[in-house]
């Protein structure tokens, strides 16, 4: 039954809520329908548990932001708060143990050079990896742009952090993690998970989400050994990573009653490393489909970074205060890529209000970032690729409160410091270098992205060239 004063939705049927009107494939349609009809803030029952959607930056802001409080847990009950067991810091409770991981991450990539040079050096010996790659493609026919680089780089710079370890790109250890995040992610994102979800009874039973738990399990295993390898090779008080890190401050802590646990590290690396891996490289890719297809853009980019890198010198993170249009770029691919539609999801943990409405403890809170990024009255052409979104009169570079690509509040990401430096690293340099070219016998291209945890463009061709001043 409806909570009293609970924001409005569609009628619940017994035992599914409104499952069965929403189209658990891609939902996106479904929410944008149901906030015309019911309003920016509205609610409905996934089975008999509570769920609102907010829309619209003023909502997201006002639940995320302003009442941060009440509206920064995580679901409890779900088949992903089971897998990771709410451990790490990503789907961790609103509470000590997660604040103190998360100032931890915060302050532990800061450490190891987040603003500083250590880190732009990190990035750039990856890039430079795949810049060997696509050097590899130039001139040959039919070329296909390899879909999975992007994704083996970022998890690279990941896992450089995290352990300090590259692998070569076709290494089996790590393609057998990505084959088995992938797996996972799927079944979170589809219908076994609200199956899951919805109906606790059958939980027990050996349905495809237990594939979950079981790639999780192997996951965790691999993160152990991981750790147990530091534990032989550290040298204590000489971090060389974050693995290494946490083991110093667990040392530190002693016998001090304190979240800090190993048990914490296993999940909070797997979390670092799944959070960090597909934004970035979905967000590359968004943004080299674009580039390619829109060759006049693409000149306009090179022609800042030639300017401001002469002599083909090198880029740092700094020069980006010097490229305003490739700042555009970078944030306007961002925003039609709309990499994390419904953010993480949130929950409520206490009674509380929003908009006059009535939201009990332990509600599902979907803040609709892709609501905010494409918002009519937010931008000057929400629904086109357009920089100038990101530019003023004087074409300089503006950031419009309604890109919120990396939510807002506490729980925002903790990564956009890192993911900022990525993108704008890989783009100047590869730009610097290449010219993409999106083939004639490719036909339209066809921006619509493919629905998923993260949102990613569809597999895409483009010929790599070398550009004249190479
Ligand atoms: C373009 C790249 C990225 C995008 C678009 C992105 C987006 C997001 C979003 C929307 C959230 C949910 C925030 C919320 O619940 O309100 C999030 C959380 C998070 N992100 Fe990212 N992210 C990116 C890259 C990264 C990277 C590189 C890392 C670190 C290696 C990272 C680590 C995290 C973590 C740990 C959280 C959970 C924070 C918490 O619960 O306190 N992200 N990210």
């Amino acid at each position: 039954q409806r909570p009293k004063n609970f924001p409005p939705g569609p009628r619940i049927l017994p035992l599914f809520g409104n499952l069965l009107q929403l189209n658990l494939a891609n939902p996106m349609k479904d929410l944008e329908r149901l906030s015309k009809q019911y309003g920016k803030v509205f609610g409905f029952f996934i089975g008999s548990k509570p769920a609102v959607v907010l829309t619209g930056v003023e909502n997201i802001k006002e639940a995320l932001v302003n009442k941060a409080g009440d509206f920064s847990g995580r679901p409890l009950d779900m088949l992903i708060s089971h897998v990771t067991e709410s451990k790490g810091v990503i789907l961790a409770n609103y509470g000590p143990s997660w604040k103190d991981h998360r100032r931890f991450a915060l302050m532990t990539l800061r450490n190891f050079g987040l603003g500083k040079q250590s880190m732009e050096q990190r990035i750039l010996v990856e890039v430079s990896h795949v810049t060997t790659c696509l050097e590899r493609s130039v001139g040959k026919k039919f070329n296909t742009f390899p879909q999975t680089l992007f994704h083996k780089a970022a998890s690279n710079i990941v896992c450089a952090i995290l352990f300090g370890v590259r692998y070569d790109y076709e290494d089996a250890f790590l393609l057998s993690v990505i084959n088995m995040i992938t797996d996972s992610t799927k079944i979170a994102n589809g219908p076994w998970a609200m199956i899951y979800d919805t109906f606790p009874m059958l939980r027990g039973l050996p349905l495809p989400f237990q594939r979950a738990f079981k790639n999780f399990d192997k996951l965790k295993e691999m993160s152990c050994n991981m750790i147990s390898q530091h534990k032989k090779t550290r040298t204590p008080g000489q971090p060389r990573d974050f693995i290494d890190c946490y083991l110093d401050e667990l040392e530190k802590r002693g016998d001090d009653p304190s979240s800090f646990h190993e048990s914490q590290l296993v999940m909070y690396i797997l979390d670092l490393y799944l959070a960090g891996t597909d934004t970035t490289s979905n967000t590359l890719l968004t943004a080299f489909l674009y580039l390619s297809t829109h060759p006049d853009i693409q000149e306009r980019c090179q022609q800042e970074i030639d300017e401001v890198l002469q002599d083909n010198k090198c880029p740092s993170f700094e020069d980006r205060h010097k490229m305003p249009y490739v700042q555009a770029v970078i944030h306007e691919s961002q925003r039609v890529g709309d990499i994390v539609p419904l953010s993480v999801f949130h929950s409520t943990v206490t009674d509380t209000k929003l908009m006059g409405y009535n939201i009990p403890k332990g509600t599902l809170v979907i803040p609709n970032l892709s609501s905010a990024l494409k918002q009519e009255n937010q931008w000057k052409f929400p629904h086109e690729f357009n920089p100038s979104n990101f530019l003023d009169d004087q074409g300089q570079f503006v950031k419009p409160e309604a890109f919120m690509p990396f939510s807002v509040g506490p729980r925002m990401c903790l990564g956009e410091g890192l993911a900022r430096m990525e993108l704008f690293l890989f783009l100047v340099c590869l730009l610097q270098r290449f010219k993409f070219v999106w083939p004639e016998d490719a036909g339209k291209p066809d921006y619509t992205p493919v629905f998923g945890v993260t949102l990613s463009p569809r597999p895409y061709k483009m010929d790599v060239r070398l550009r004249k001043n190479n």
